[in-house]
């Protein structure tokens, strides 16, 4: 299907949107009126740059507040007509009047749409009448299609807007019932589920399609049993997509809707990795602050398991828990501050089916440098930037051993989770890369207090053992690009215990006003305030967990899940939180 974008939804000049679009692979645009009332070039150049880019001007939008007035002001009407083809743009989008003068008549709009309809049919225009979700009396799609249906013209017609008819919970299936020449258009957004004024939710929380809350793949699949062939139109207003960088948020919105159709095409998804291969970590240099890292990790008990035969990477592991240490001194020396985490590898099921997959969504796929008896490893980039690997059993075989003896001793079994923190404006976009690329599930989106601001953070996972935490240092919430590696312990309780005897320091130090509250809530073992373990439970099960200091850039959480429980202990994130900054101020 035909693809197109609200220039509302990206930041920048009206040109610069229209190359940012055009560069994502988008056929055509909705023009926004305040896109153009700022744009210095007449309507004629902005009409030849849209051509020139290979772009269609697929609507002009919107008209506000005309319909079902006391009068009809059809000389405004008239001079978007005028507009409409300097610009070469013959759909014009009127949505539903919110004025409190507005009369509440369906006879009324539909006389007037009538009117304007057939002056808009003298210039080979069509109008397309779409319900804003708090539309002063028309708020429901039915309705406005009812007023369309009555107005019986065949330059009228209706758009519709998923987040105006999933915002209201109407059921989206009445689309069916409506003739698919006579859905002008169809503007798609997403949007996580908020208690919230709609007009506060549309304008500032909308989202791509695949990172809120919505269905919108099946509003999709309704319209086109309806038999609506027009173009798919991402129309998205965010305060994040506005200011961040366009080119990269009209990439995103093309990923969404490839995602979209891939979906609708009722593909699944190909290769939903099955557990964590590795973890790796840069700056792991000498040089680089390396020493305390590798003193950190001897500590919890991993061992190091063989050497890279030409790179400067070692392996260290513990049970099924696997680490890479990379000595980037060489190839990234802006890597100054210390070991950082800088790439993942999953199992996975097909990684040249995965890395194709990935391909299609127009992830990067990473040049790699490798000899004839290395194992074949492809990777991706994740959008803030950490590899992605795709590994069957065969990297491992790349490592030498180590001519140690292994340890008897494996406290730690494998990676629970990783936690990676986004950058600013671009956390929507690392859920949509997470749920398609990876085939993980998203939660719910959470804010956790710092000290020092708010915490956004998410939670993916495949059902399995991949699980990934995606946290926004948001509002002041500090300089802090925090990663951090959680090993699940066989008995956290014994492991902490150990630690504590033999390495005082590597553990993060829990308040005991902590420990008073969570014995209020809670009976627990009296060894967790002995031992500074953080606890939560649900229904299915417990939770204990504690944390190492902060090193470089990373730190270590040790996570023990008692029965079912699937959550990550997010009650406790500010405990541990305000820790760390006491610890970094
Ligand atoms: O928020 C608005 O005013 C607005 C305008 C045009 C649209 O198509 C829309 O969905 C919302
Ligand atoms: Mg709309």
């Amino acid at each position: 299907m035909r693809k197109s974008i609200a220039t509302v939804s990206v930041s920048g000049t009206l040109t610069d949107k229209l190359a940012a679009v055009a560069a994502a692979g988008f056929d055509g645009v909705e023009i926004f009126e305040n896109d153009l009332l700022t744009c210095p070039l007449p309507p004629e150049e902005i009409r030849l740059r849209a051509a020139d880019l290979g772009l269609t001007i697929d609507m002009y939008q919107p008209l506000r507040d005309v319909e079902a007035m006391p009068v009809l002001d059809v000389r405004r009407v008239e001079r978007k007509f005028d507009l409409m083809r300097r610009l070469g743009a013959d759909l014009l989008l009127v949505c539903s009047n919110v004025s409190p003068l507005a009369v509440d008549s369906d006879e009324l709009a539909a006389e007037h749409l009538r009117l304007l309809a057939s002056r808009a049919a003298e210039h080979g225009i069509r109008i397309a009448y779409e319900a804003l979700a708090w539309g002063r009396h028309v708020n429901e799609y039915l309705r406005a299609w009812r007023i369309v249906h009555l107005a019986d013209h065949p330059n009228l017609g209706t758009c519709l807007d998923s987040f105006h008819i999933l915002s209201r919970g109407s059921d989206p299936i009445g689309i069916e019932a409506i003739p698919g020449e006579k859905i002008f258009f169809l503007q798609l957004s997403d949007a996580p589920l908020l208690a919230m004024d709609v007009l506060q939710w549309s304008r500032h929380h909308r989202c791509f399609p695949g990172q809120g809350n919505f269905d919108v793949a099946g509003l999709v699949r309704h319209a086109l049993t309806a038999g609506y062939s027009g173009p798919l139109s991402l129309e998205v207003f965010n305060d994040h997509f506005r200011q961040a960088d366009a080119g990269r948020i009209a990439r995103d919105g093309m990923r969404s809707l490839i995602a979209l159709e891939q979906g609708l095409q009722g593909l699944a998804h190909p290769a939903v990795p099955m557990g964590f291969a590795f973890a790796e970590l840069g700056g792991t240099g000498s040089s680089q602050g390396g020493g305390s890292l590798v003193a950190a990790l001897s500590a919890l008990g991993f061992e190091r398991a063989g050497a890279h035969p030409t790179k400067p990477v070692e392996l260290w592991a513990q049970g099924g828990a696997r680490l890479l240490l990379h000595d980037t001194a060489a190839d990234r020396p802006e890597q100054a501050d210390g070991p950082a985490l800088i790439a993942i590898g999953l199992d996975s099921p097909d990684p040249a089916g995965a890395v194709k997959h990935a391909e299609s969504l127009l992830s990067p796929v990473l040049p790699r440098e490798r000899t004839p008896q290395e194992a074949p490893l492809d990777a991706v980039a994740a959008p803030d930037g950490t590899e992605i690997f795709f590994c069957d059993t065969a990297w491992l075989g790349d490592f030498a051993p180590a001519t140690t003896a292994p340890h008897e001793r494996a406290d730690l079994t494998h990676i629970d989770h990783v936690a990676l923190t986004q950058p600013p404006h671009y956390f929507d976009e690392a859920a949509l890369f997470y749920r398609t690329v990876l085939g993980l599930r998203p939660q719910e989106s959470l804010e956790l207090p710092d000290p020092y601001g708010l915490l956004r953070s998410r939670a993916m996972s495949s059902g399995g053992d991949v699980r990934m935490v995606l946290n926004l240092a948001q509002v002041g919430a500090g300089d802090t690009p925090w990663q951090h590696i959680a090993l699940a312990a066989r008995d956290l309780t014994a492991t902490a215990r150990r630690l504590h005897a033999e390495h005082p320091g590597l553990l993060l130090p829990i308040p005991a006003n902590y420990y008073d509250d969570l014995e209020a809530r809670h009976d627990v073992d009296p060894a967790l305030r002995e031992l500074g373990i953080l606890y939560d439970r649900d229904e299915d099960g417990e939770f204990l967990h504690l944390y190492t200091v902060t090193i470089g850039r990373v730190f270590f959480e040790i996570v023990q899940r008692v029965g079912g429980y699937q959550g990550y202990g997010a009650v406790n994130a500010p405990i541990r939180l305000a820790v760390q900054h006491a610890g970094s101020h």
